[in-house]
């Protein structure tokens, strides 16, 4: 019956769990998934989390099915943290907001719906981009092309080639943009960079779509989100995915958005029902426990104050694991600079080392990082960032 079914080759990312998990070695170091973990190499419960789950517990409740697209106050959260609490956009009602399995959940959902409605699109994403974008669209049935992005000669942006390239897109293509944090480079568009950007967006009336999974590690909260809010400004008409996974550490929990920015009510409540009739096609209705979480969480102004504070504490941390990566690779590699490292936003670096060294680390040291050389830097702490650099020290003088 399935003698056709070919074996699955695994994930590049969630793989290297797997991986690192097997391995034996003491001095071992995970720089793979994009999970934030705190010095002691902790995943953590936030603060704000455990009051939330507190009230949910006390007194016991039961657990009904939420509505298909989530509760209220979990939808009014999305909308507040992407477009602003007071947005007139919000006030005339022209966002159509779900809750979704996750920000992965909040991709496919999108994508299913544009490949409904909008089945002559095609979907581009930068290269490199978050691996599973690409398995996302071509799972909706998209067929999809790269815009250029990272430059490694600069570690920078090819910015004049993505300019160039969005220009031949068609009306409607879909071009999928990180606003802040991007994965798997760390290198972000600046906000004049992302004017631009949109400006063409605009002019040849691309579907951008936003994918927001680190908002609140990059700058601050309302700066990593400006090309969302500056996109309203534009008057675009366009997607927004956001996660809760990693900035309120409830991975498991697959609590994520999916936000469309539409011309008016009346449409709003078209898309609306219609992501709902997506949702009940593929999953019904999201889950309970992570959705209440995020709704007394983000609707109570001393606990929403506390997450944000939480969330900076984890913003800060990696950045200075990249301050101390960075030296310690200068001082070990004299001339060489590194200032990449610290230039970099959000969970991830692109460290430049290449497939082999990358084989290397891993077998010889035990350091497990992506193939095309991204980094988790929240994988980094006090006790194993001496280790870690040298043993990048080691492989790059090859
Ligand atoms: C850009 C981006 N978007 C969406 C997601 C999915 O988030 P979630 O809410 O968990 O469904 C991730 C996860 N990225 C990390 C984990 C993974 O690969 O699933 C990663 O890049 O390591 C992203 O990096």
């Amino acid at each position: 019956m399935f003698s056709h079914v070919e074996p699955y080759a695994g994930d590049p990312i969630l793989g290297l769990m797997d991986k690192h998990k097997q391995d034996p070695r003491a001095d071992k170091v995970n720089l793979g998934v994009g999970v934030y973990f705190d010095n002691d190499g902790k995943l953590p419960v936030l603060n704000c989390v455990q009051k939330a789950e507190a009230q949910i517990a006390n007194p016991p409740k039961p657990r009904p099915y939420l509505p298909m697209d989530g509760l209220p106050g979990y939808r009014a959260a999305c909308q507040n943290l992407l477009f602003g609490k007071d947005a007139q956009v919000l006030k005339d009602k022209r966002v159509a907001t779900t809750a979704t399995i996750g920000g992965s959940g909040a991709l496919k959902v999108g994508a299913d719906f544009i490949h409904a409605w909008f089945p002559q699109a095609k979907c581009y994403v930068s290269d490199p981009t978050w691996a599973n974008h690409i398995g996302i669209f071509e799972g909706s049935g998209f067929a999809v092309g790269k815009y250029p992005y990272y430059d490694a000669a600069t570690n920078g942006i090819k910015f004049d080639e993505l300019i160039a390239f969005l220009n031949t897109l068609q009306a409607h293509d879909v071009v999928l943009l990180h606003p802040c944090c991007h994965n798997p480079t760390g290198v972000d568009l600046t906000q004049a960079q992302w004017d631009q950007v949109l400006e063409v967006v605009k002019a040849k009336n691309l579907l951008a779509f936003m994918d927001i999974a680190y908002q609140g590690f990059g700058e601050d909260m309302d700066a990593d989100v400006y090309a969302i809010r500056k996109a309203v400004d534009m008057g675009l008409l366009f997607f927004v995915s956001n996660s809760f996974s990693k900035n309120l550490s409830l991975y498991g929990e697959r609590v994520g958005g999916l936000s469309v920015v539409c011309k008016d009510e009346a449409q709003a409540k078209a898309v609306q029902g219609q992501l709902q009739f997506n949702i009940r096609r593929i999953y019904s209705s999201p889950p309970s426990h992570g959705g209440h979480v995020v709704d007394i969480v983000m609707n109570d102004d001393a606990l929403f104050n506390e997450w944000v504070q939480e969330v900076y504490v984890m913003r800060d941390r990696i950045k200075d694991m990249r301050q101390k990566l960075r030296d310690s690779l200068e001082a070990k590699l004299p001339g060489r600079s590194f200032e990449y490292i610290t230039k970099q936003n959000g969970m991830f670096s692109y460290t430049g080392l290449t497939p082999e060294q990358v084989a290397r680390i891993i077998k010889d040291f035990g350091i497990y990082m992506v193939a095309n050389g991204r980094i988790s830097v929240a994988g980094l702490n006090a006790s194993n960032i001496d280790y870690v650099a040298n043993a990048m020290a080691e492989v790059l003088k090859d």
